[in-house]
């Protein structure tokens, strides 16, 4: 059978009077990338936030590894929290600190792990998020876009965890950028056996690395299922996302197929 790694249940969030989130439930599995969808504001990331708690619901349940978070003690927490790691959209890196530096940040969470060892091991997670050796003591302000998303991806990566959650982790970057992305993070999951939250507004994204898409409407998970089942849901915006120009134009020239 199938684990979930994360339960959502009944999930609501609203600010002031406005409903984000009402009755949604989501599920998702150990070892897949899941992609979620929706039109703008239909409060993507305001789940992501609220699965990984800086977002407090105001009603529902959040299961991560089979513990309801709400009920868990301090330190209880902590030790699931290292069990995660998330890049936010603009990486969110310290400015004032080098990539390695940003990356060794989660890793002073360890005890007893020695400087060197901790150096060690960020330089280690810089190089599986595909950036070069130089790029160790390079600051934020001298990277590039899609460098700041592997910077953000390597601190993600610092604590070995077992999910791994994406905001947009495509979004401004150019074709060929984001193809290699997508490429790094479907090895990542091979290689460590990851699962996989990843908020996208990309088709070619979801095409090339989402085994699952679970689609944001009405204030709920509308629908879930592998891109075949998305082609065949009859919802007005769930068909034109699936079936427009740009979606017949990501089926036929599929990034990194072409
Ligand atoms: N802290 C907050 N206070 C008030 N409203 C908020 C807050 N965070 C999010 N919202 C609102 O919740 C809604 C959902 O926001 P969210 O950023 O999750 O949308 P999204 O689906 O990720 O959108 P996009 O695709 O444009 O990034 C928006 O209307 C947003 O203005």
């Amino acid at each position: 059978m199938t684990e979930n790694v994360i339960e959502v249940r009944g999930l609501r969030n609203q600010f002031g009077r406005h409903v984000v989130h009402d009755q949604l439930d989501l599920d998702i599995r150990r070892g897949e990338i899941l992609g979620v969808v929706g039109g703008s504001g239909t409060g993507k990331s305001v789940l992501l936030r609220t699965i990984v708690g800086l977002n407090r619901p105001a009603a529902g349940t959040v299961r991560v590894f089979g513990q309801d978070l709400k009920t868990l003690s301090g330190f209880a927490r902590e030790a699931i929290e290292r069990r995660w790691g998330v890049m936010f959209q603009n990486g969110a890196l310290f400015s004032s600190l080098s990539v390695r530096e940003n990356v060794e940040v989660p890793l002073q969470a360890i005890p007893g792990l020695s400087p060197e060892s901790r150096k060690a091991l960020a330089e280690l997670k810089v190089s599986m998020a595909g950036l070069p050796w130089l790029a160790n003591e390079k600051y934020p302000s001298d990277l590039s876009g899609g460098m700041k998303k592997r910077a953000g991806l390597a601190r993600a990566l610092a604590l070995d965890p077992e999910i791994v959650f994406l905001d947009e982790p495509t979004a401004g970057l150019d074709p060929i950028g984001a193809d290699a992305f997508d490429h790094l993070i479907v090895e990542l999951r091979d290689a460590l056996n990851l699962s996989v939250f990843m908020v996208t507004h990309d088709l070619d994204t979801l095409h090339a690395c989402c085994d699952r898409i679970a689609v944001l409407a009405e204030k709920r998970v509308l629908t879930t299922g592998t891109m075949a089942d998305m082609l065949k849901v009859d919802h007005p915006w769930v068909h034109e996302y699936f079936h427009g120009p740009r979606a017949r134009a990501a089926t036929t020239t599929e990034r990194g197929k072409e």
